[in-house]
């Protein structure tokens, strides 16, 4: 398998001196190295008591121009304007949308107006604003950039939340313009997700999505610091520093992996297994999306992956390690597969023809199974204190989040992309939702290029479980002992603890404290 030339094995550059992976420096905020596993990292912790020094960071600019209005910039232009308010920085936010988009009531249902300017069509915005922060979808910006690259003013900066454009542009041989500084801020996490954990962090020192941030052309030298301004700006607990290649590779992929494609393919499998196995509907529901929504994840967003092991002993510790046994390779299989065909620029040749055929086939229901329908009833008599941790699944699960891991590992990528992609924004973020409202509450609130990813690769998982590990189990496979001890030994469960140390104190919650109201999410 030859790399393309733009896609080295190892996506991620790692700096020649100190050994420290790409490490940056800031005028304007700390900066603090941490130990992840074997490695050291530069980060730089968020928190609200940071945002007098947003005026700093943000220098020159005085129009913000988020441009789309799908999961992302609902939230960021809010976090945006709140967070710039609260320090009294003359900045404008303006939102801007292509002709006749739907999403112009929402946006000014959330203070955006066209009278205060604040409110407008996509390139006229583009046009005023210093720093552009483009949230229309990527097969979006793949169809739009030469003219969106046109409208930006001399000395304007481009902002992205992912780095798919890259992807693309290398794949057929093009380039960001040589004269603007472009960066990005990438919440590990879904937009609706940023904008309530910003809001449940108010009263106290702030809450969010931790963000990566890449500096990809840095014209004018004051890159980084609005980057880093950018993202605390967010609400991000903490910031890790990447490339826009890397931060494509792991996103794409990690998307289609443990954060939503392999766990619809996982519950899909383990709800049907269950019921062979003589379950109830419903208790296939609770034994499987509720065990993993419900209990699994809440104990490794608080105590880390290897917890969920340890809370089991005899028989339970047994059948998770004949589980996790026979699934880690088949999903390994899988997710190899995946990030072959993102490193390679096939994933983002699917999205981009995706994006071309969605008037005419548009992006079809996944919660019309019986998995969902039963799990609405199950969330309806939902005792949240009764909710079991089924041992298969958790050895199903972890095994898929582990595999995650060490392709990313064996990739090149550094622990803290590979750990938030691969354990954080699935605990923390997207699952959640899917203990809240089902599967389709969470894949759908993602990105066009997430959604489209997961509906594509969530069937593999299903079949390659089914087929491979769950027979293999049913036909008395042994432990793999040396798969275990590598899983004990892991050192990524010394990074997880690290960043578990760096997470906010609130957990999401998606009703409001306040009231019984209930949080509708898009
Ligand atoms: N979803 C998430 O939580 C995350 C997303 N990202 C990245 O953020 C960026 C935005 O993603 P996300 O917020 O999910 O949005 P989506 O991918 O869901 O894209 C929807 C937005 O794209 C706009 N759009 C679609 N087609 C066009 C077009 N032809 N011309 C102009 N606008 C168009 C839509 O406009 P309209 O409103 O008019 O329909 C809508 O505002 C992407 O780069 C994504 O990878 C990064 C981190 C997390
Ligand atoms: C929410 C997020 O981080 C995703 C899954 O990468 C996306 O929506 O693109
Ligand atoms: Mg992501
Ligand atoms: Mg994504």
């Amino acid at each position: 398998f030859q790399q393309p030339a733009f896609a080295p094995r190892s996506v991620v550059a790692q700096s020649s001196t100190s050994g420290l992976h790409m490490a940056f420096e800031s005028k304007i905020f700390e900066t603090q190295e941490v130990t992840f596993a074997d490695t050291k990292e530069i980060i730089v912790k968020g928190g609200r008591d940071l945002f007098p020094l947003l005026p700093k960071a943000f220098e020159g600019i005085e129009k913000i121009g988020v441009i789309g209005w799908g999961s992302q910039a609902p939230a960021q232009a809010q976090n945006l304007k709140d967070s710039l308010k609260e320090v009294g920085a003359d900045i404008t936010v303006s939102i801007g949308l292509r002709e006749g988009s739907s999403s112009f009531e929402e946006a000014k249902d959330c203070g955006f107006s066209e009278e205060d300017g604040t409110l407008g069509e996509m390139f006229s915005v583009i046009k005023e604003s210093d720093l552009v922060v483009l949230l229309i979808s990527d097969a979006a910006q793949a169809k739009l950039y030469k003219e969106i690259f046109a409208a930006m003013k001399p000395g304007a900066t481009l902002g992205l939340s992912h780095g798919f454009l890259l992807g693309h542009l290398d794949s057929i041989g093009e380039k960001f313009p040589e004269n603007m500084d472009v960066i990005a801020v990438c919440p590990k996490g879904m937009g609706p997700s940023v904008r309530r954990l910003y809001e449940q962090g108010k009263d106290v020192n702030g809450a969010g999505i931790n963000s990566s941030f890449a500096v990809h052309q840095d014209v004018s030298g004051k890159a980084t610091e609005l980057a880093l301004g950018w993202g605390i700006a967010l609400g991000s607990p903490f910031m890790f520093e990447t490339s826009l290649r890397s931060e494509y590779c792991s996103d794409i992929y990690g998307e289609r992996g443990i954060l939503l494609g392999a766990v619809h393919g996982i519950v899909e499998s383990l709800y049907r297994r269950y019921q062979r196995q003589g379950m109830s509907p419903e208790q296939a529901f609770l034994e499987s999306s509720e065990s993993i929504t419900g209990n699994i994840v809440k104990i490794i967003s608080t105590k880390g992956i290897k917890a969920v092991y340890e809370s089991l002993d005899g028989d339970d510790k047994e059948t998770f390690q004949k589980a996790y046994s026979a699934s880690y390779k088949p999903a390994k299989e899988i997710l190899q597969e995946i990030y072959d065909e993102v490193s390679s620029g096939n994933e983002i040749r699917t999205v981009i023809m995706h994006g071309a055929r969605i008037d005419k086939y548009p992006v079809g229901k996944i919660d019309g199974t019986d998995t969902w329908k039963v799990g609405e009833k199950v969330r309806a008599e939902r005792d949240e204190d009764k909710i079991p941790l089924n041992p298969f699944t958790a050895g199903v699960y972890v095994a898929t989040m582990m595999a995650q891991i060490d392709v990313l590992l064996e990739e090149g990528h550094p622990y803290s992309e590979v750990v938030n992609e691969s354990v954080i924004e699935a605990v923390d973020s997207l699952c959640p939702y899917m203990h809240y409202r089902g599967v389709a509450f969470m894949v759908d609130n993602c990105s066009f290029t997430a959604k489209t990813g997961s509906r594509k690769w969530a069937p593999r998982f299903d079949y390659i479980l089914d087929q491979l590990a769950y027979t293999a189990v049913d036909n008395g496979a042994p432990v793999n002992e040396q798969l275990i001890a590598d899983f004990e030994k892991h050192s990524v469960h010394q990074a997880v603890e690290e960043c578990c140390k760096l997470r906010p104190a609130v957990d999401i919650s998606l009703f409001a404290e306040t009231s019984t109201k209930e949080i509708v999410i898009q």
